[in-house]
């Protein structure tokens, strides 16, 4: 630091000039160029507000203006007389109160009046003379523009009656009015003249005031309310609530405030359900917040567009399930797609996996196979309409599901040849089912729709039935074949992150903490502010945070009463014509990989690489292990307690596994068993 002495003036005074390190690295401000307008790309504001954009907000919208506007004309109405009442008891007291003051102003009276009293009460005539005749003198003219305004008021009504000839409806009207207006300005300040239509004041405005207060209050590291930003357009209504987007001070993260969901709702004063922060999309510590007018879960839901009779969907096409906060539709296509939908018990994850499997249902080129393995039967409605299915925590339960999963692999088997096939004809161009491939009867590409609900009993049952699904949700997703897995315990057992990874849509509902929600969302989604730990069992039921459609957000599960379920279900059966789609699964013998392993060690070896154990075994199965990999292998014997070793392959070691390893585990599982 250099410290140069300013002797000219005062000893005490110093120029400190800071230490220059390293070169200049800010630009040069400079105004913008003509480039700079033009290669614009900010994000315009639509012209028509999105509520007007989308048909179903449009009829929305309708049906509550005309609900409302309904009820409150009827409300009115039936207390007219009331109503007239009041209008006869205020409207001449507004007109005399009018007219007074308009004669006061006209007098002066006002003006100076306490001065004049003041020089009466001191006796002192001059003084009181002479603000008198300043008074008279303003009033002189005053009483010119109020006899110009009356007389103006004549001629105009006069020469409109003449001109045009008001009729005697529009001199009843003019009356209503001046009565009206005058019953106003007649009534009491604290008695309205028309009662309440609603009992609780709806929450009628957010304001910047409101939200820097609320974020001060968080003590989230925000001191100041003035250190909240709001980049434009500021605060703005934004579907049924209003959205406040704001830059959170220095290094202070949004995900920091979404963690106090809680907190925030109670210094806004308002339930948690109306209050929804984001991360905003520009930086992490930008929040996007959007409160609606009441909150969710009175709110209701917009009608679902699968719910209407003529109904009728297909997976290749966006269809909707869920709504996100501000109530918008959130759509999907399931083809080459793969659905997770996880959360703890209460948390809605049944009824979710429902809107997926409802798409498929309105789609009657859909092949739909459902394992629930809660028990209770929350999908025997469609069992009607499913070529497989099965309920139940019990062995049998379990067989069918692991089935389903073996003729799904041996399915893709069968499809992949197809597949072949139809590329040679030129009908699949890019090796993969097209909606005409599927369309196409007798193509053996039908798209099939596969639910397994609770599936984390199924992984913890059947030893092999993850890896299985695993290879099962990578080969079959460009053959047609959809799964949708829903869970409770989404840890690294019940749910292999292998099996998260290649499911392109996540949906977690609510989760009690960070690594359950990063499980399902992903590593760091929980950092990036995709929190659905927000979320309160039972009372957020439906709700949770979905990731792999356009925009990852909030999304709460359409909900149709039990009687529109049953309309539904019974539309799907017309659809398809009362026929079920696809063949149930065979008994399929459940292979067994150690043995398998055991047989593909060829007579005087010691072991094999992973890699050449998964060759062989695909070559042993086709129809169970095509596209099984050296880790899946590994990650499949571990369990039995085979280790990873190192293998000698010509004269090098490769990690594998050693026969003495594969007939231990063999040994132990003779003993176990007995
Ligand atoms: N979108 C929704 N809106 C409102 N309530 C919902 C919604 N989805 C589910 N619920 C309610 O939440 C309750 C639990 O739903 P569901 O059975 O799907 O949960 P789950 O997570 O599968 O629970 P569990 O694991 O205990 O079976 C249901 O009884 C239902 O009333």
């Amino acid at each position: 630091m250099t410290v140069v002495p300013f002797d000219e003036y005062d000893d005490e005074r110093h120029i400190i000039e800071a230490d220059q390190v390293g070169g200049q690295v800010d630009p040069a401000d400079r105004k913008a160029t003509f480039a700079d307008v033009v290669s614009r790309t900010d994000a315009r504001r639509p012209i028509v507000p999105a509520v007007l954009r989308n048909p179903d907000a449009r009829r929305a919208l309708a049906r509550w203006s005309v609900s409302y506007g309904g009820h409150t004309a009827l409300y009115h109405l039936t207390r007219s007389p009331k109503y007239a009442a009041k209008v006869a008891v205020y409207a001449p007291r507004g007109a005399w109160r009018a007219g007074s003051a308009v004669a006061w102003w006209a007098v002066g009276g006002r003006e100076n009046f306490h001065l004049r009293q003041e020089a009466a009460n001191k006796n002192d005539p001059h003084t009181w003379q002479a603000l008198n005749r300043t008074r008279a003198k303003e009033s002189n003219a005053r009483w010119w523009v109020v006899g110009v305004a009356v007389v103006a008021l004549v001629v105009l009504l006069g020469v409109a009656q003449l001109a045009v000839g008001i009729p005697a409806v529009g001199w009843f009207a003019v009356a209503v009015g001046v009565v009206l207006v005058a019953a106003r300005n007649g009534r009491p300040a604290d008695k309205p003249i028309v009662d309440r239509v609603v009992t609780k004041a709806a929450f009628t405005k957010l304001t910047g005031e409101m939200v820097r207060h609320a974020v001060v209050a968080l003590g989230i590291g925000v001191k100041e309310p003035g250190q909240i930003t709001f980049p434009p357009p500021g605060i703005h209504k934004d579907g049924p609530g209003w959205l406040a987007r704001f830059n959170l001070p220095g290094a202070v993260v949004a995900t920091a405030l979404l963690e106090k969901r809680d907190n925030l709702a109670a210094a806004l004063r308002l339930p948690v359900d109306q209050v929804w922060p984001e991360v905003g999309p520009d930086h992490p510590g930008q929040v996007d917040l959007w409160v609606g007018y009441q909150p969710s879960s009175k709110m209701g839901q917009p009608k679902w567009a699968l719910t209407a009779d003529t109904a009728r969907t297909s997976i290749f096409e966006p269809n909707p399930f869920a709504t996100d906060s501000r109530q918008r539709p959130i759509s999907t296509v399931l083809f080459q797609r793969n659905f997770l939908v996880g959360g703890q018990p209460g948390s809605g994850k049944s009824y979710a996996a429902r809107t997926l499997l409802t798409i498929a249902m309105l789609d009657p080129t859909v092949e739909l196979k459902v394992a629930e393995f809660k028990g209770v039967g929350d999908f025997l409605d469609v069992e009607p309409l499913c070529s497989t299915y099965a309920v139940g925590v019990d062995d049998d339960a379990f067989e069918t599901g692991s089935d389903i999963i073996a003729w799904a692999l041996a399915e893709c088997e069968r499809r992949g040849k197809r597949i072949l096939e139809a590329k040679k004809r030129g009908e699949a161009p890019e090796g993969k089912v097209t909606p005409e491939l599927a369309a196409k009867r007798g193509s053996g590409l039908h798209p099939v729709f596969i639910l397994l609900d609770e599936v984390h009993e199924l992984f913890a049952a059947v030893p092999g039935a993850a890896a299985a699904c695993e290879r099962a949700i990578k080969r079959g997703r460009a053959l047609g074949i959809i799964f949708c897995l829903a869970t409770q315990i989404p840890d690294k057992d019940s749910l292999p992150p292998n099996i998260t990874r290649c499911i392109t849509t996540r949906w977690c509902l609510s989760v009690l903490g960070q690594v359950e929600n990063d499980m399902i969302l992903g590593t760091g989604a929980y950092k990036r502010g995709m929190t659905a730990t927000v979320y309160r069992p039972g009372v957020d039921a439906g709700w949770g945070v979905l990731v792999g459609v356009d925009k990852p957000g909030s999304a709460r599960s359409f909900y149709p009463t039990p009687e529109v379920t049953a309309a539904i279900v019974a539309r799907a059966g017309q659809l398809r014509g009362r026929a079920v789609i696809g063949e149930d699964v065979e008994r399929v013998e459940a292979r067994d990989m150690l043995a398998d392993a055991r047989t593909v060690l060829r007579p005087g070896e010691s072991g094999a690489p992973w890699a050449v154990l998964a060759e062989r075994l695909a070559e042993l199965a086709p129809e169970f292990y095509t596209g099984i990999t050296a880790d899946m292998v590994r990650e499949a014997l571990a369990p039995y307690g085979v280790e990873s070793q190192d293998v000698k392959v010509g004269r090098s070691n490769l990690k594998g596994a050693r026969r003495t390893a594969l007939d231990n585990a063999q040994q132990r599982r003779e003993i176990e068993a007995e």
